[in-house]
């Protein structure tokens, strides 16, 4: 068994009007992980799932699916992967049972009541098997949307933004539904403008900027690496200004003198030459400063991400 299951390399997309969308991608997608895809619009994301997906032809490079080339093996790459689009389309009269029966049908897959059975009792759809799409609630049509995606058993799961314009509690019952396939084997990969989802959720994070991928990184390390945090002071008296003898440690004012902010880096707290937080509190103390309230809180990946994106523009 190979360690990935996708392999992209060296990948390139244009565009017939001459626009390149992707430029030169190389990317290894690792069995059994969650892979969040973040980017700005139009950086690239739907054209990288569409051509690993087999819906847009490649420019150069080359893909491999479970080590089967994408264009060489379309059949055995294609037949891993499952793709959850955004929308339903123009199955709204079919029942759901119909629905997923059919897309296992589509992969040369034979009949298997019994798969479906499953899945759809994965996704709480086995008691509505027998409706019509058109009378299912938005959630329930998500997970229809899911469930067609697993019917023909893939590897590999591939979610367009998943929960864009869901509310908080279903986008929380996908999660739950999507760390469920991972447990059970399933590589995912997802797309995702909520960078909050990509926090909760991946393993790993990929960002995509202009057709080029800019970072691919474990979650855990881009947020020891990239987060800084801050300690606020919550001062007894306001201030006009920070005391001179705070001016080695990197301090702004905030709510109108009533605050002192202090930001660090989280992962060299104990060798910061510029003073760590212990030497900043013996030293507001010395200024005089009382202080009534202080917390720590660590930068988002939002926050992360949102420097990464501009940093390199
Ligand atoms: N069929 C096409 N012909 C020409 N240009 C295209 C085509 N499809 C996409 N593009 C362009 O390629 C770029 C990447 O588009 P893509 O849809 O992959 O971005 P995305 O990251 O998925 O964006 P979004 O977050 O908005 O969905 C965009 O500039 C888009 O206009």
């Amino acid at each position: 068994m190979q360690e990935a299951m996708i392999e992209i390399e060296g990948l390139r997309k244009v565009y017939s009007g001459g626009f390149e969308a992707l430029k030169g991608v190389d990317l290894s997608i690792r069995r059994g992980e969650i892979f969040a895809l973040l980017g700005p619009n139009g950086a690239g994301k739907t054209t990288l799932i569409s051509v690993v997906c087999g819906l847009v032809n490649p420019s150069a490079g080359q893909v491999r699916v479970d080590g089967y080339d994408i264009l060489d093996d379309f059949r055995e790459a294609r037949s891993r992967i499952g793709l959850v689009p955004q929308e339903l389309t123009n199955e709204a009269f079919s029942t759901v049972w119909d629905t997923v029966s059919f897309s296992r049908g589509l992969f040369g897959k034979p009949r298997d009541p019994a798969h479906i059975e499953k899945v759809l009792r994965s996704l709480s759809l086995w008691d509505k098997r027998r409706n019509r799409l058109i009378t299912l609630s938005g959630g329930m049509k998500r997970r229809v949307l899911i469930a067609k995606a697993l019917a023909h058993e893939p590897e590999v799961l591939f979610l367009d933004e998943p929960t864009a314009g869901v509310d908080v509690e279903l986008r929380r019952d996908m999660w739950e539904v999507v760390r469920g396939l991972r447990d059970n084997g399933v590589t995912i990969i997802l797309t995702t403008h909520y960078i909050e989802e990509a926090e909760e959720m991946a393993d790993r994070i990929g960002v995509i900027r202009s057709g080029e991928l800019v970072l691919v990184e474990e979650k855990q390390e881009l947020m020891r690496s990239l987060g800084s945090k801050e300690l606020t002071l919550h001062l007894h008296e306001p201030v006009t200004a920070i005391p001179d003898v705070l001016s080695r440690f990197d301090l702004r004012l905030a709510e109108d003198g009533h605050a002192l902010i202090y930001s660090y880096d989280a992962t060299r707290e104990d060798s910061n030459p510029r003073g760590g937080i212990a030497d900043l509190l013996a030293e507001v103390e010395s200024a005089g400063l009382g202080f009534k309230d202080l917390h720590t809180r660590q930068s988002s990946l939002e926050e992360i991400f949102v420097n990464l994106v501009r940093e390199r523009t």
